[in-house]
């Protein structure tokens, strides 16, 4: 069944899906990213422009001042950008391209951005949630390290701050136990024929 990911993104096909993958800071999505591709080199991530130093944390993002990320958004190079924990994250325009040529990509997204996103995209955008419970995120944040005290109080608060309204809206995916597991959800989800929309 694999072969079918593979097969979502190495055809081109007409109506290609953004699948945007939102979690609170910490629950896992670079994490459950690099599993997904450590099994299947095809996917196609967008990388994320941060005012975030380039060697923090495990993301392959691209590293702006935050004069270069200004200038960027008044040139309208971003598809789309938000602000959160005091940095500003954007995704280029050239996602747009990708998804114009027929190949789905996916999307590190943020809760907070996810109506404009749904605005902007409608049904060719699959929000999924990365979902893990309190006490594991806040031992998940203090674990990675990468943050103080404070910054992982800001970012647990921030995570109550969606509750139950986004799960309404996306596929939900459980991170509590092993993060194979929820790969798997999301292969699955991936490999769902809806997915594949053919041209
Ligand atoms: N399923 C999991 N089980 C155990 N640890 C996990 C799991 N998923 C993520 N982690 C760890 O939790 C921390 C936050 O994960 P990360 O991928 O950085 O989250 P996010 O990208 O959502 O901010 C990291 O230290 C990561 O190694
Ligand atoms: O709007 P929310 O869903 O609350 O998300 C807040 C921010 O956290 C996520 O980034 P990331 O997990 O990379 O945060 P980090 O910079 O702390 O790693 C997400 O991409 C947002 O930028």
């Amino acid at each position: 069944m694999s072969g079918s990911i593979a097969a979502l993104f190495s055809e081109p096909s007409r109506g290609a899906r953004l699948i945007y993958l939102m979690g609170p800071s910490g629950s896992g999505k670079d994490t459950l990213i690099q599993a997904l591709k450590a099994r299947h080199h095809e996917v196609l991530v967008a990388h994320r422009y941060i005012t975030r130093p380039w060697r923090a944390g495990n993301e392959n993002h691209v590293e702006l001042s935050p004069q270069e990320f200004a200038q960027r958004q008044t040139l309208g190079l971003f598809l789309m950008s938000w602000e959160a924990h005091g940095r500003d994250y954007g995704i280029g325009c050239e996602v747009e391209a990708w998804l114009a040529a027929g190949h789905p990509v996916l999307v590190n997204g943020s809760r907070g951005h996810l109506e404009e996103a749904q605005l902007r995209f409608g049904p060719t955008l699959l929000p999924v949630l990365l979902r893990v419970d309190e006490a594991v995120l806040r031992a998940r944040l203090e674990t990675r390290g990468r943050e103080s005290p404070a910054e992982i109080e800001e970012r647990l608060a921030r995570a109550r701050e969606y509750g139950n309204g986004i799960s309404d809206k996306a596929v939900v995916i459980d991170n509590n136990g092993p993060v194979e597991q929820a790969v798997e959800v999301l292969e699955r989800l991936l490999e769902a024929p809806e997915l594949s929309l053919d041209g």
